[in-house]
This record gives structure tokens, C-alpha cells and sequence, in this order.
């Protein structure tokens, strides 16, 4: 089968004034497709900017990096922001929704950019926030938050799902529900999610798990046995 996604030797460097940073440094693995991926690593091993790499939010320095057939450093800008709008969803430790507009208008508004989306009430109910449709961001819990900005996520019927530190605001108990919809997401649609945390106790419900230190790829493992969120502790 061939790969959903191929980095090869992904350099990112940084450069502001006379400081110069590298933050990724000749990554390469390949991710195959419908497999849930965990990226781990400590705080400034250079995780979020892989994500960003891979989402089309940062363009990389050298190397390759192909998703699902698109050479992203081909692309040029405006290349890169249609790349990011219709394939790709989003979800943020913090959630970033638009506050002055409903759970459901957050979603539509994530929907309208993309081809083949999803409707909007259709993502809510996946997520389980059928009834809480008409509330502001604010009225509801974080747990909640991050339920909507799922669906804000999925709605776009993306190709990939990525997740920085999607549990990183959440108690313990809320962060696995949370999971569990990713895992969900991964099995029941065949699609690729990639989460980005520093949790190594979260490593066993993943299908493929690449660990970064230091901007470099230091393990790539795969679990034969994935496990189900419900039954994973930490
Ligand atoms: N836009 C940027 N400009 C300059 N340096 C950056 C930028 N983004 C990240 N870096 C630097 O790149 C390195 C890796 O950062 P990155 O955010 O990718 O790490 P991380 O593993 O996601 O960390 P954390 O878990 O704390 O978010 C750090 O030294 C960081 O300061």
C-alpha cells in the first residue's frame, strides 16, 4: 500500500535577525493510510512546528514532505492556503473558537471553506453536542469547547485531522473522552489523525507512534495492538 504521508529528511530552520533556529533537523518517516499517529516529545523538541509543516501553516527548508500525493514544498502561498482550507482540519490545545458566534455557526463557518463538507449539525451530533447548537463558545465547558472545535475540524470532511496537545487544557477524565473521539474518528472514517503531545502514557491507543528530541526523529514504533481510550490509564 502506499504511504498517506512521506517526510523525508524535513529540515524547518528559523531566522529572525541574527538568530537562527533549526527546529526539525533531516525528519523522515512515512505514515500509512487510516493510521492514528502519535508525535511525542518533550516541551521544544520541535513537535508543533511538524504539525505546522505538515498543515500547510509553515512552508519547510528542505527536504520532502508529501501528503496524500501533494509535494508540499512545491506549493506556493496561495497553493498552501487552499491546501490547508479543503484537506486539512485543525484542532488546538486551546480550541480557538470565534467567540461572538454559536457552536453551529463555528462549524458552518469551518464547512463553507471546504469541497466536500459535511453538514454542520452532522459534525455536532458526532461529537455529541447536538444540543448545544445555539450556545456562545463561553457558555460551555472546556470539555465542550474542544468537542465543538472536533466538529469544527471534521465538518470540513478533511483528509488529515491534526491535534496539538488537543487534552492539554482538559482534566483527566474529559481528555480521554476526547481521545476517544479521535480513535473513533480514525476507525470510523479510515482517515489519518496525527496528535502532538508530550503524554507518553497515551502511546498504546495509537496505531504508529514517532517520538522527537531535539528536532530529530529518536524512535518510530507501531503497535500491533492498538488499545481503546476507555481502557488506557495514566
Ligand atoms: N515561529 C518561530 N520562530 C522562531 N523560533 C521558533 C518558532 N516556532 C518554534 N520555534 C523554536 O523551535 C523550537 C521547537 O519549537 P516547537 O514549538 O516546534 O516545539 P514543541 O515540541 O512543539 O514544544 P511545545 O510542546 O513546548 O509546544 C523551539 O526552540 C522554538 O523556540
Amino acid at each position: 500500500m502506499p504511504n498517506f504521508i512521506s517526510v523525508q529528511n524535513e529540515t524547518k530552520t528559523y531566522n529572525s535577525g541574527n538568530n537562527s533556529v533549526t527546529a526539525n533537523k533531516d525528519i523522515s518517516f512515512n505514515i500509512a493510510p487510516g493510521e492514528l499517529t502519535i508525535i511525542l516529545g518533550a516541551s521544544g523538541a520541535g513537535k508543533s512546528t511538524l504539525l505546522n509543516v505538515l498543515g500547510g501553516m509553515d512552508k519547510l527548508t528542505s527536504g520532502s514532505v508529501n501528503v496524500n500525493g501533494v509535494e508540499l514544498g512545491n506549493l506556493d502561498t496561495r497553493e498552501l492556503t487552499t491546501y490547508r482550507r479543503k484537506k486539512i482540519g485543525f484542532v488546538f490545545q486551546f480550541y480557538n473558537l470565534v467567540q461572538n458566534l454559536t457552536t453551529l455557526e463555528n462549524v458552518e463557518l469551518a464547512a463553507e471553506i471546504a469541497d466536500q463538507a459535511m453538514p454542520a449539525k452532522d459534525a455536532l451530533a458526532a461529537v455529541g453536542l447536538e444540543n448545544r447548537t445555539q450556545n456562545f463558545p463561553a457558555q460551555l465547558s472546556g470539555g465542550e469547547q474542544q468537542r465543538a472545535a472536533i466538529a469544527r475540524a471534521i465538518a470540513k470532511n478533511p483528509d488529515l485531522l491534526l491535534a496539538d496537545e488537543p487534552t492539554g487544557a482538559l482534566d483527566y477524565h474529559t481528555g480521554k473522552k476526547i481521545l476517544q473521539l479521535f480513535q473513533d474518528f480514525t476507525r470510523k472514517y479510515g482517515k489519518n489523525v496525527i496528535i502532538v503531545t508530550h503524554n507518553s502514557m497515551i502511546r498504546p491507543m495509537a496505531d504508529h507512534v514517532i517520538e522527537i528530541a531535539d528536532g530529530k526523529v529518536k524512535a518510530d514504533t507501531h503497535n500491533e495492538n492498538p488499545i481503546p481510550v476507555d481502557k488506557l490509564e495514566w
